[in-house]
């Protein structure tokens, strides 16, 4: 997926401004910036949720600018979106049978990975707790072969051995061939994953390169504002 000349906001509010960023194909590209510096309006342009002012989206080497949400689903981006991505009023079963193109993606592809959800299928998602709640919003990416699995901060507020399994859930992801980007407050372990980093900065690319030309903890504290 590559994203170019990205300008977009809210109303009168300029959130982007002019962002390239390319996701190439079985790599893991991590983005990385301060509160409020417009990453997660970045995962709504490149999923199709907010329309760009201007810029293009490419996926696949096709031009998807401007296609609503359902049509990139359908070709192939998966959104897990901040906070909990499921419907709390439906039971486990009926949130992946929304989010897989058939019962069998979800037996033959999501069950095996995450074995508790198959345990609670009945349950209704709003009583699963918070990281059962966020294995199940994970478990989208693993219904299909998907193009590009946009994740925003994914492990937010959960126990360090619930971050633990979510972080090899996305290393199995990534193992196989499924290209990822990245929205993560655990900048370290991000950086672990990644083939790529963008550092986003007031709506615009401040740095774009591998990690390790990133620097040490201290560039990263400095220009993150943590060093987790
Ligand atoms: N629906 C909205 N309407 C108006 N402004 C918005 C809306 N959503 C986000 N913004 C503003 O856009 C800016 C960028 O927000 P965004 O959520 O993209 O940043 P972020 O980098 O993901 O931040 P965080 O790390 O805090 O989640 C912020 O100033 C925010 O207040």
């Amino acid at each position: 997926m590559r994203l170019t000349g990205i300008t977009a906001g809210y109303e009168d509010t300029t959130v982007l401004r002019g962002v390239d960023l390319t996701i190439p194909d079985n790599a893991v590209v991590a983005l990385l910036g301060p509160n409020g510096a417009g990453k997660t309006t970045l995962l709504r342009v490149a999923s199709g949720l907010l329309r760009p002012w201007s810029g293009t989206i490419e996926l696949d080497g096709r031009d998807v600018t401007g296609q609503p949400s359902h049509a990139l689903a359908a070709a192939g981006v998966c959104h897990v979106p901040e906070g909990r991505g499921v419907f709390p009023g439906l039971t486990v079963d009926e949130n992946l049978r929304l989010q897989a193109p058939s019962r069998t993606a979800v037996a033959e592809r999501v069950l095996p990975a995450f074995p508790r959800l198959g345990e609670r299928l009945t349950q209704r998602a709003g009583s699963l707790s918070g990281g059962e709640q966020q294995m199940l919003a994970l478990a989208h990416a693993y219904t299909g072969r998907h193009s590009a699995v946009l994740l925003d901060e994914v492990s937010m507020g959960l126990a360090p051995r619930i971050v633990d399994e979510i972080f090899e859930h996305l290393k199995v992801l990534a193992a196989s061939g499924t290209s990822l980007l990245l929205v993560e407050q655990y900048v370290k372990r991000a950086l672990e994953l990644a083939d790529y980093v963008y550092v986003l900065r007031r709506g615009q690319i401040e740095f774009a390169g591998e990690p390790w030309q990133l620097g040490t903890d201290a560039i990263l504290s400095s220009y993150l504002g943590e060093s987790s």
